[in-house]
């Protein structure tokens, strides 16, 4: 049997003030740090030890990867950042206010918004000052794989060939593998894992900074999958995210 381990950043700046994120590269809040580093002292004492961490190339997850990497003396690791394991683009919706959205345009569109399988927000404008044709960090991709929105579906088509080319075969040969990434990639890799229909996973959300640990059989399919820690508190965190499309 294989363990994985997923990890959604902690709290980010634009969490705490209710923003659409995606590509938007904002960093933790202090309880985002603290979040981070909770999370490996429980991964260290309930004895998970890793190999290599693959991440984002997102601030957030990657201060969440350090964090809990350095709360574990795991700073040495081998660390994969991938633009794949990036956030859904959340197209013309980034930097609004997500409860002033649906304020403006209703629970529900936020709702399909926010969670539907194929159905993406608005796009940015090619020329939008927030695309990121000139971000260096993507310099090496073809302007073409660069999103100007993104529904889940997209996500999935770009986070399974990092599962399928570079995660899976590392875990195969032994790697104990720790995935620090975003909601929505996290859903993703999570509707592949799991197999969850495309109605399914619009009721599913993850909460900032709890590990959920995968016990994979030989073939990678999962056996059973957890989040450590205290479920109460669990539950209400990812009620709490489910929640963020509300009008006030
Ligand atoms: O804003 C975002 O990029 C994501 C994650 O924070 O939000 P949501 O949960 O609304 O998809």
């Amino acid at each position: 049997m294989y363990k994985l381990v997923l990890m959604r950043h902690g709290e980010s700046t634009w969490n705490l003030a209710n923003r659409f994120t995606g590509w938007t590269d904002v960093d933790l809040t202090e309880k985002g740090v603290a979040e981070a580093r909770a999370a490996g002292e429980l991964l260290k004492q309930s004895g998970f030890d890793f190999d290599i961490a693959y991440t984002s190339v997102l601030k957030r997850a990657v201060r969440t990867l350090w964090n809990t990497l350095d709360t574990m003396d795991l700073m040495w690791l081998p660390v994969q950042h991938d633009w794949r394991l990036n956030e859904r683009h959340y197209g013309a919706l980034q930097g609004l206010n997500k409860a002033e959205t649906a304020a403006q345009y209703g629970e529900d569109q936020v709702m399909i918004w926010r969670r539907s399988y194929d159905i993406p927000p608005l796009p940015l404008a090619q020329d939008d000052p927030r695309t990121d044709f000139n971000n260096p960090r993507y310099a090496q991709l073809d302007p073409k794989q660069i999103p100007l929105t993104e529904c889940l579906k997209d996500t999935v088509e770009r986070v399974l060939p990092v599962w399928n080319d570079s995660i899976a075969p590392a875990i195969k040969s032994g790697k104990r593998v720790l995935i620090s990434a975003h909601g929505n990639s996290l859903r993703a890799l999570i509707k592949m894992l799991d197999g969850v229909s495309d109605q399914d996973i619009v009721g599913l959300n993850v909460p900032n900074g709890q590990p959920l640990v995968y016990e994979l059989d030989a073939d990678l399919k999962p056996i059973r999958h957890y989040y450590l820690g205290d479920q109460d508190a669990i539950n209400a965190a990812m009620a709490a995210v489910a929640n963020q499309g509300r009008a006030n």
